[in-house]
């Protein structure tokens, strides 16, 4: 059992790369707790370098274009080879289809690495609402400590000992949370949202296997929790990017408008990629991507579904 008071006895020293919705919400949790946070962005004022030469933990909420550029870039400074590394970033890297944890432990292969992830809109957050999240790691040690430096009467943090299953989580299903935006935009109604998002967690299941992530993981917070969040609520940025394409505007005009980064829409593409490679049927995210290229319009994408070979529910 940890004893939650430490955390205001041990402050830590916390650097938090990306000042965009997420990592500012973030900087604010820890920041509560009695933590000392520098939150830097590459528009501010203080270089990379003199942020991180005290840094016990480094937490990325960098959206997923950066990551590998920023990580390579925290490589050329030093740092303590205790240092901690956090990554909540909930993307795919288009080139390597690797995931950001992965990125972060390549360039750091002797640091411990921890994801966190879970149903959580920075914008509830930011409301002071309460919300539970997970951090997940090979090395618990790690995971414990990042889960005190955030843990708080709002902000209920579990650990977990599947970081690329809990990674995966909340990066497949902005995916499914896009589709779900379409669903309610075209007025479906709750029968048809419910099928969509049992059979998107069962497209989340098959992909994170390849990757070699527990199934039970995608049962949990960072899996249904965080697909049952983003999939009703139009504060999620996929969901937004859905509901629109259903009333008939285009993708570029959607994006020029929207607020932050719907990571779901290069998500799509990669995880395409990934069916094809491995011959892994995943129908939703197959339409999704096609409704995102413009080859089909959001009614032909639901016919497609539909009317699909009949199967069983379960392969055999
Ligand atoms: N907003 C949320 O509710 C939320 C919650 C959980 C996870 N996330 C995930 O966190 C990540 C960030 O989301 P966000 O909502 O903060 O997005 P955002 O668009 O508000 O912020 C993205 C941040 O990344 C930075 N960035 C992008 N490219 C960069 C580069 N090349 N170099 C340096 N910095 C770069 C931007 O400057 C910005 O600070 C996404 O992967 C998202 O899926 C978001
Ligand atoms: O706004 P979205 O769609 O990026 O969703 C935010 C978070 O991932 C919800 O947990």
């Amino acid at each position: 059992m940890t004893n939650r008071k430490s955390k205001i006895e041990n402050p830590k020293s916390v650097v938090i790369l990306g000042a965009g919705a997420w990592g500012t919400a973030l900087a604010n949790l820890a920041q509560i707790n009695g933590h000392q946070v520098c939150l830097w962005s590459r528009q501010g004022s203080q270089t990379l370098e003199t942020v991180l030469s005290d840094a016990e933990i480094i937490l990325s909420a960098i959206s997923m274009k950066g990551v590998s550029s920023v990580a390579a870039l925290v490589k050329s400074f030093p740092l303590s080879p205790e240092t901690i590394f956090v990554t909540a970033t909930k993307g795919l890297e288009p080139q390597t289809t690797s995931t950001p944890s992965q990125i972060w432990q390549t360039e750091f292969p002797h640091h411990p690495i921890v994801v966190l992830s879970g149903p959580n809109l920075s914008q509830e957050i930011e409301q002071e609402l309460p919300a539970a999240t997970v951090v997940a790691s090979k090395n618990m040690a790690a995971a414990q400590m990042v889960q005190l430096v955030f843990s708080s009467n709002r902000f209920r943090v579990y650990t977990n000992p599947d970081p690329v299953g809990v990674e995966l989580g909340g990066t497949i299903k902005n995916v499914i949370a896009i589709a779900a935006g379409v669903c309610d935009g075209l007025h479906l109604g709750t029968n048809a949202k419910a099928a969509l998002v049992t059979r998107g967690l069962t497209e989340m299941v098959r992909i994170g296997n390849i990757f070699g992530a527990k199934t039970e993981t995608f049962y949990g917070l960072s899996g249904l929790g965080d697909l049952l969040a983003t999939c009703n609520s139009p504060l999620s940025r996929n969901y937004q990017v859905g509901y629109q394409l259903a009333s008939g505007k285009t993708l570029i005009e959607i994006l020029a408008a929207l607020p932050g980064t719907a990571e779901g829409v290069n998500t799509c593409r990669v995880l395409m990629q990934i069916s094809q490679q491995q011959n892994i049927p995943i129908p939703i995210t197959e339409q999704v991507y096609r409704l995102l290229e413009a080859e089909v319009t959001p009614q032909e994408a639901l016919d497609e579904l539909m009317l699909r070979d009949i199967k069983p529910e379960y392969n055999q």
